[in-house]
C-alpha cells in the first residue's frame, strides 16, 4: 500500500525540529499538534528521527487490529527490553506468540479468583500500617501506598513470595532500574550500557539486585524448596508444542520480571490518580462510597462483589481517561504503509504514536474532556462510542495481558479505603503529570486521613 503525501506538521527548529518543544510541553504538545495538523500529524526529533502520531479510532484499529502484522514495537521495546529482556512485552513474532498462549490461562478469571483474597488481605494490610503509624496526623503519599501495595499484590500473585520482605534491596533497586529505564526510552540515543559512565553502572547493579531475587524464587521452586499455584508454576509446566522441552532459566526470569514491573506501576499510577481525583469530586466519592456500603456493607469482598460494584469500575475507568497510566504506545512499520493517503515510510527512524492521552482527550470522542465524569461510562453513556476511543489497556493481539487482574485489584483497593477514610489533599498541592514511561502523578499525591469508623 502506498500514500502519496507526507502527514503534515511543523517545521521545527532546522537542526533539532520540534525536539525542545516536545520534550519542555509534552503532553499539550501533542493535544496541540493534532488541533492543528488533524487527525494524523508528524513531527521531526532531532535531525533523523520523525514521530507520526495518530488520534482517529479507525487509523488505530488498522494499525493495532486490522494489520498488525505490518508493524512491530521496533526501538520502544528494545529500550525496554534492557530490563525486561525479551518477555511479553517486548518480544515479537512467534516467539512472543508462544509466550502469550503459554501465559494466557493464568490471566482467565477461575484462575483469578482465588487471588481475591491475597489482593483483599494486602488492603487490610495496608490499612493497619496507616492505623497504626506514629503520626496520624501527617499527610501520606497515597502514589508510594499504592506502589507498596500492588507490589506486594503482584509479587504473591505471581510466585507465592513477598518479595517486600527483602524491601530494603528491592525497593532502591526498582527505583534506580525504572529511573535509569525511564532515561532510555525517552532519550534520543541512549548511551550504550557496556559504557561504564554513573547512570549505567548503577543500572547495572540494580538489575543485578533483582536478577538474584527473581532467580533465588526460580531455584527454589525448581528444587521444591516452594510451592504455589501461580504464574510461575503454570509457566514452569507449560511444554512447548513441537520441542517438548520446558522455558529455560532465562526466559522464565525475562517472563516474570516482565508481569512484575508491568502490572505494579501502572496500577499502583491508577489507583494513584484515582485518589486525586476523588479528593477533588467530593460528589463522586460519596457515590462511591454509597455504593460500596450498600454492596458490601462490612462484609469481607468476594470476587463475585467485583462486578457488582460498578459505579467504582466507571471511576476508574474515567480515572484512566483523563490520566492513562500508559500514555503512549509506539510501533515501527515493518513495510510501507498509508492512512488516508499519508505515507507511513517503514524505517527504524519514524516512530508510529498512539497516545491513549491525546486520544481520550479529542472533543469529537469525549465532550468536555478535561472534565472528570463517571457517568460517561454508565452502559447507555458508553453505546455507539468507537471501540478505540479508549484504549487504557491497548487493542489488538498485543493488548494487555493484566487488564482483568488489574481491574479486580482496583477495584477491591479503592472499596477496602472507601470504607474505612475520607482522603483529602495538602493544601495548596496540585497534581501535575510526569510523563515517563508510566504517567506519574510528580511528587506523589500527599493527602491527609479522615478516618470514618474505628476499623
Ligand atoms: C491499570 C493497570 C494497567 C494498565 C493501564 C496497563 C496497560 C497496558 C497497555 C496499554 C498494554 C499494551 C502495550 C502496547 O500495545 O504496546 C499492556 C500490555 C501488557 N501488560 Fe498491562 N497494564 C496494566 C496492568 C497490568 C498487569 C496487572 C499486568 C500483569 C500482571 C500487566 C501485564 C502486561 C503485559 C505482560 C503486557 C504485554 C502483553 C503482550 O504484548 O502480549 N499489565 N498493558
Amino acid at each position: 500500500m502506498t500514500g502519496t503525501r507526507e502527514a503534515p506538521g511543523p517545521r521545527g527548529h532546522w537542526f533539532w525540529g520540534s525536539l525542545r518543544e516536545r520534550r519542555s510541553e509534552s503532553l499539550p504538545f501533542l493535544l496541540r499538534m493534532h488541533r492543528e495538523y488533524g487527525d494524523v500529524a508528524q513531527w521531526r526529533m532531532g535531525p533523523v528521527n520523525r514521530v507520526l502520531s495518530l488520534v482517529n479510532p479507525e487509523h488505530v484499529k488498522h494499525v493495532l487490529v486490522e494489520h498488525v502484522g505490518r508493524y512491530t514495537k521496533g526501538v520502544g521495546a528494545q529500550r525496554l527490553s534492557a530490563m525486561l529482556g525479551n518477555g511479553l512485552l517486548t518480544s515479537e513474532g512467534d516467539f512472543w506468540k508462544r509466550q502469550r498462549r503459554l501465559a494466557q490461562p493464568a490471566f482467565h478469571l477461575e484462575r483469578l479468583v482465588p487471588l481475591v483474597r491475597v489482593m483483599e488481605e494486602e488492603g487490610r494490610y495496608m490499612l493497619e500500617r496507616w492505623r497504626t503509624r506514629p503520626d496520624p496526623s501527617a499527610p501520606l503519599d497515597l502514589a508510594q501506598e499504592m506502589a507498596r501495595t500492588t507490589l506486594s499484590i503482584a509479587s504473591r500473585a505471581l510466585f507465592s513470595t513477598q518479595v517486600m520482605d527483602e524491601a530494603d534491596r528491592v525497593l532502591p533497586a526498582l527505583t534506580v532500574a525504572q529511573q535509569e529505564v525511564n532515561g532510555r526510552v525517552l532519550s534520543l540515543l541512549p548511551l550504550p550500557l557496556g559504557l561504564p559512565t554513573p547512570g549505567n553502572r548503577a543500572f547495572v547493579r540494580a538489575r543485578q539486585t533483582l536478577d538474584a531475587v527473581v532467580f533465588d524464587i526460580i531455584a527454589r521452586r525448581r528444587s521444591g524448596e516452594t510451592r504455589g499455584q501461580d504464574l510461575l508454576a503454570m509457566l514452569m509446566e507449560a511444554r512447548d508444542a513441537d520441542t517438548g522441552e520446558g522455558m529455560t532459566d532465562g526466559q522464565l526470569r525475562d517472563e516474570l520480571m516482565t508481569l512484575f514491573i508491568a502490572g505494579y506501576e501502572t496500577t499502583a499510577n491508577a489507583l494513584a490518580w484515582t485518589w486525586s481525583l476523588l479528593s477533588e469530586h467530593p460528589e463522586v466519592e460519596e457515590q462511591a462510597r454509597a455504593e460500596v456500603a450498600q454492596v458490601l456493607g462490612e462484609r469481607v469482598p468476594t470476587a463475585e462483589d467485583v462486578p457488582r460494584l460498578r459505579y467504582l469500575s466507571q471511576v476508574l475507568e474515567e480515572s484512566m481517561r483523563l490520566h492513562p497510566p500508559a500514555w503512549v504506545m509506539v510501533r515501527q512499520a515493518l513495510e510501507e504503509d498509508a492512512l488516508d493517503g499519508f505515507r507511513i515510510p517503514a524505517s527504524p527512524r519514524l516512530i508510529v504514536a498512539i497516545s491513549p492521552w491525546v486520544i481520550h482527550r479529542q472533543p469529537s470522542l469525549w465532550p468536555e474532556p478535561e472534565r472528570f465524569n463517571p457517568e460517561r461510562f454508565s452502559p447507555e453513556r458508553s453505546a455507539g462510542r468507537p471501540r478505540l476511543a479508549y484504549l487504557p489497556f491497548g487493542a489488538g493481539q498485543r493488548h494487555c495481558i493484566g487488564q482483568r487482574f488489574a481491574m479486580m485489584e482496583m477495584v477491591l483497593l479503592l472499596a477496602q479505603v472507601l470504607r474505612r477514610y475520607r482522603l483529602r489533599r495538602v493544601p495548596g498541592w496540585r497534581a501535575e503529570q510526569e510523563p515517563l514511561v508510566a504517567l506519574r502523578p510528580k511528587g506523589g499525591v500527599p493527602m491527609h486521613l479522615e478516618p470514618l469508623t474505628s476499623p
